[in-house]
């Protein structure tokens, strides 16, 4: 007996003369999940090269291989044409042809009812010439979740040889489109069945094609009304524009930090301040969604040689765009440990570098700090402290923590003291206020502490928190408030 090709293997088999009529397979009733056509090509296959009686019962000869288990219940029910016998004759969608694979028991109970109700005791052998049956009277039988006995529509792009072409070595694994939905060629080795190929082919295509499109346009429709109704809830209700706003800036941080994180490991392979740059990057285009613009002054003056000690003021989470809009290369952040456990921003923060201290312990917040002072230098990284130690959002300064002006003396390098204008034309979480904005930012001259020691901290301190406010005052358009106030 002939050895099949089994399409599911990628071994090369005697070729076969007569092409697989691979049309028969669209005959199957149930729709296939494409992981068995496979086995069911293997199955027709293998049936194909066993003798078959196409008259009285079907009786398996001696010694061919059983269907296995899995295959048979891949395989649906009551073919169109037995694709085993390739008997011509109109579609019964109910009979049971001789030949097709016996079901599993719970797969026929629908079908039994439906045959005798339709088509007279089971087993009866098919009339191949009776004429067409008249249409079914009555209302159609409820489609069973395995016996749907309507016409599927097989899927578009099913998993099979090429319809009598070459397809290089093997004959499995070409992708096609199905029978029903390839265009009818004139004298085709089989013809297209009764109400099948052509109609159903033509017809599903353009069927699924219209009907794609409309889902398409259903969806396209429903986000523009979703996106408009969002809109006017925004401009109606300041509470709905700033949740919306924050909420998006927050989905903005996460999904960007679990793309960029990836990228950075790729690039530079773990923690390292140089992340920055590609964290930078990616956090300067967050500008664009909100509205807000920059305007920057003194970046000269973060030229300075070595490693230096910068200090900004701290007003919300959307500090983050104005950190990175003006940071220097080399440059990483002191922050709270807790940072560290916010999911995917903490693990960037992480991997650019950032150094997490626990503000509720002096003690290790000054130890980790002491360990920066010696470091930075021979790193050659600056370091970028918000000395008021959490945000503050009230267009005034809080009184500054003294650990970056410690670790500015301890390791002799500069303070360079960084200014944003006040967010509070733009941006108040107690009034529900986030609109788009400009933000003035400034770079002041650096602050010497080489000679100085621990006992100049607090002077050094507050002359930095005393320029600091100054400018705040006056890039916020509050000059003169902030000369009489230490
Ligand atoms: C791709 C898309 C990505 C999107 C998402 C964006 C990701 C962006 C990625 C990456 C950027 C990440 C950016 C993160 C930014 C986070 C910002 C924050 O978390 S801000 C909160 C934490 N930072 C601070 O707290 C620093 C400021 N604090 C200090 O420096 C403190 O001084 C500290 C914590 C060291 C100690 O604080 P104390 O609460 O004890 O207060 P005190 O007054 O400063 O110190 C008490 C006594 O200890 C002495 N002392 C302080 N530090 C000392 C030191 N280092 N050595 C010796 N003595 C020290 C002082 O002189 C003071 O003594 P005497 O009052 O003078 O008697
Ligand atoms: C899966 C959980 C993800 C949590 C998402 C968090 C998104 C954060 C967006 C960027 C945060 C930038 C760092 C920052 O600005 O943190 C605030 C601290 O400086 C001060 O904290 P606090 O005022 O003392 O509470």
């Amino acid at each position: 007996m002939r050895k099949p090709t089994d399409p599911t293997s990628h071994q090369e088999g005697p070729k076969d003369p007569t092409p697989i009529p691979w049309d028969a397979l669209e005959a199957w009733e149930d729709p296939i999940p494409m992981q068995d056509t496979k086995t069911l090509h293997h199955m027709v296959r293998r049936s194909k090269n066993t003798p078959h009686s196409t008259t009285g019962p079907h009786t398996t000869p001696r010694g061919t291989p059983k269907t296995p288990h899995h295959a048979r219940r891949a395989l649906p029910i009551a073919p169109r044409r037995n694709p085993i016998s390739h008997q011509e004759g109109p579609y019964d969608p109910h009979g049971h042809h001789e030949g097709a694979p016996k079901l599993p028991h719970h797969a026929t109970r629908d079908t039994k009812t439906r045959r005798h109700t339709k088509r007279g005791p089971k087993n009866a052998p098919h009339n191949t010439t009776a004429a067409p049956q008249p249409p079914p009277t009555g209302p159609p039988p409820a489609p069973g979740p395995v016996t749907e006995l309507r016409a599927p529509k097989p899927p578009l792009l099913a998993l099979s040889p090429p319809h009598g072409g070459r397809c290089g070595r093997t004959r499995g694994g070409g992708a096609e489109l199905s029978r029903a939905h390839r265009p009818h060629k004139a004298g085709a080795a089989h013809a297209a069945p009764r109400g099948g190929g052509r109609k159903r082919g033509g017809g599903s295509v353009g069927l699924g094609g219209s009907r794609g499109r409309g889902m398409e346009l259903g969806w396209l429709l429903w986000g523009a009304a979703v996106l408009l109704l969002l809109h006017l809830l925004m401009e109606l209700s300041p509470a709905v524009n700033f949740v919306l706003r924050i909420g998006f800036y927050y989905v903005l941080c996460i999904v960007c930090s679990g793309l960029t994180a990836p990228v950075c490991l790729l690039v530079n392979g773990g923690r390292t301040v140089k992340n920055m740059r590609i964290i930078k990057t990616v956090v300067k285009s967050f500008k664009y969604f909100f509205g807000l613009r920059f305007e920057v002054k003194g970046l000269e003056n973060f030229d300075v040689e070595g490693p230096a000690i910068i200090v900004s003021n701290h007003q919300s989470i959307l500090d983050m765009m104005g950190l990175m809009e003006v940071l220097p290369d080399g440059c990483v952040q002191v922050g709270k440990k807790e940072l560290m456990y916010a999911g995917t921003v903490g693990l960037i923060t992480y991997l650019g570098g950032v150094i997490f201290i626990n503000r509720k312990s002096t003690t290790s917040a000054k130890m980790v700090m002491a360990e920066v002072a010696k470091t930075m230098t021979a790193d050659n990284v600056k370091v970028w402290v918000y000395p008021e130690g959490t945000r503050n959002c009230t267009g005034d300064l809080l009184p500054f923590k003294k650990g970056a002006f410690h670790l500015a003396v301890q390791a002799q390098v500069p303070v360079i003291p960084v200014v944003y204008s006040s967010f509070t034309t733009f941006y108040n979480p107690k009034k529900n206020l986030f609109t788009s904005g400009k933000i003035k930012v400034e770079v002041l001259p650096p602050i010497e502490t080489k000679g100085l020691t621990s006992d100049d901290v607090s002077d050094l301190t507050d002359r930095c928190y005393n320029i600091m406010r100054e400018t705040l005052f006056r890039l916020s358009g509050r000059s003169g408030e902030g000369k009489d106030s230490s």
